[in-house]
C-alpha cells in the first residue's frame, strides 16, 4: 500500500517552497501527500508580499482530519509563525503518538522576509525540537536555536550538540549558506553519538529558492516509506543536488529549484554525493 507523508507549513504562491515544493516531493518520491495549511504567504522569485495565518481551529482541524482518517506515515513541518500555532502542532504530536517527526525550523526567506514571529522561537525550542526524529536547520537557524554564533566545523559540532540537548533525535546542519565556494557541505549529528558529513558540489546559481524545503520533504517522504533515518537523509541531499543541478530558470528573482530531476538523474547523485 502507498505510504502517506503530511506537511504542516506554509502555501507559497510561487511553488518553489512551502507546501507546494513539499506535496510535490512527496509525490515524486512515491508516496501520497497530505497537508495542514498554517499561513498563506502572497510570494514568488523577488519576494515574500504578504502573509497571512490561518486561524488557529482551522489549522487543528486540518491536522485532526488527517490524523484520524489517512495517518500519515511520516509528518514535516515548515513554517509555523507563531507560538499558538507551534503549540497545537506539538500537541497533535503527542495526541497522535506521530513517530517519524521532521522539523524544518524555518524563521526566514531568502529575501529576509519573517516566516517566524521572534517570540515563538521560545515555543520551537520547548514543544517541537524535543519531538523531532530529525530537525534540518540552515546555519542561521542553527545560530538562533543554539544561542551561539557559527563560524568553523568546531562551531557547527558544538551548535549540534546544544541542539540535541534540547530533545530532538538528530540534527542536519545545513551548509547552503557556507562561504564555501566549492562545496555544500552538511553535517548530521544523532543522538546516540555518531555523526556523518554529506557533501556535494556548489552549484553556482540564484535558483536556491525552497531548498530546505525541497530535501526535508525529501527526507520525510523516505521515512514514511520505512528507510532508516541516514539513508533517508542521503536521499534528502541526493534530492536536492539533483533539484539544484537541474534547474529550470524561472522567474526574474530567486527562482526555484526542479522538484521533477531526481528521478532522472538518481545514479548520478549516487556517485555525486560523498557521505563520510
Ligand atoms: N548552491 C548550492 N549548491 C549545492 N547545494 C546547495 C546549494 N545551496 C544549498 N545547497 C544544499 O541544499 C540543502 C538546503 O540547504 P540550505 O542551507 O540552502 O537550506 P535553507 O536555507 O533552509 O533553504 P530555504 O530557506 O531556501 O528553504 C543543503 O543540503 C545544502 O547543502
Ligand atoms: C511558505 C514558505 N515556507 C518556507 C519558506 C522558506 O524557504 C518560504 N520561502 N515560504
Amino acid at each position: 500500500m502507498v505510504k502517506i507523508a503530511m506537511t504542516i507549513a506554509g502555501s507559497d504562491s510561487g511553488g518553489g517552497a512551502g507546501i507546494q515544493a513539499d506535496l510535490k516531493t512527496f509525490q515524486e518520491l512515491g508516496t501520497f501527500g497530505t497537508s495542514a495549511i498554517t499561513a498563506i504567504t502572497a510570494q514568488n522569485t523577488l519576494g515574500v508580499h504578504g502573509v497571512q495565518p490561518i486561524d488557529i481551529d482551522m489549522i487543528e482541524s486540518q491536522i485532526d482530519a488527517v490524523m484520524t482518517d489517512l495517518r500519515p506515515d511520516a509528518v514535516k513541518t515548515g513554517m509555523l509563525f507563531s507560538a499558538e500555532i507551534i503549540q497545537i502542532v506539538a500537541e497533535k504530536f503527542k495526541q497522535y503518538n506521530v513517530q517519524n517527526i521532521v522539523i524544518d525550523p524555518v524563521m526566514i526567506a531568502k529575501g529576509g522576509a519573517s516566516l517566524l514571529q521572534q517570540e515563538a522561537v521560545d515555543a520551537l525550542k520547548k514543544e517541537l525540537v524535543p519531538l523531532a526524529t530529525i530537525i534540518t536547520p540552515n546555519i542561521p537557524e542553527a545560530e538562533v536555536l543554539a544561542n551561539m554564533e557559527i563560524v568553523t566545523e568546531d562551531d557547527i559540532a558544538a551548535a549540534a550538540e546544544r541542539i540535541l540537548a534540547l530533545g530532538a533525535k538528530g540534527v542536519w546542519m545545513k551548509g547552503g549558506h557556507s562561504k564555501d565556494p566549492e562545496f555544500a557541505k552538511d553535517f548530521v549529528f544523532l543522538q546516540d553519538g555518531t555523526s556523518f558529513s554529506m557533501t556535494s558540489k556548489r552549484i553556482d546559481t540564484d535558483n536556491t529558492h525552497g531548498t530546505g524545503c525541497t530535501s526535508s520533504a525529501a527526507v520525510t517522504a523516505s521515512l514514511a516509506k520505512g528507510m532508516s533515518l541516514k539513508d533517508a537523509l542521503i536521499v534528502g541531499k541526493s534530492f536536492i543536488q539533483a533539484a539544484i543541478e537541474e534547474d529550470l530558470q524561472l522567474g526574474s528573482g530567486h527562482g526555484p529549484t526542479n522538484h521533477g530531476a531526481y528521478r532522472y538523474v538518481q545514479d548520478r547523485m549516487e556517485k555525486e554525493i560523498h557521505v563520510e
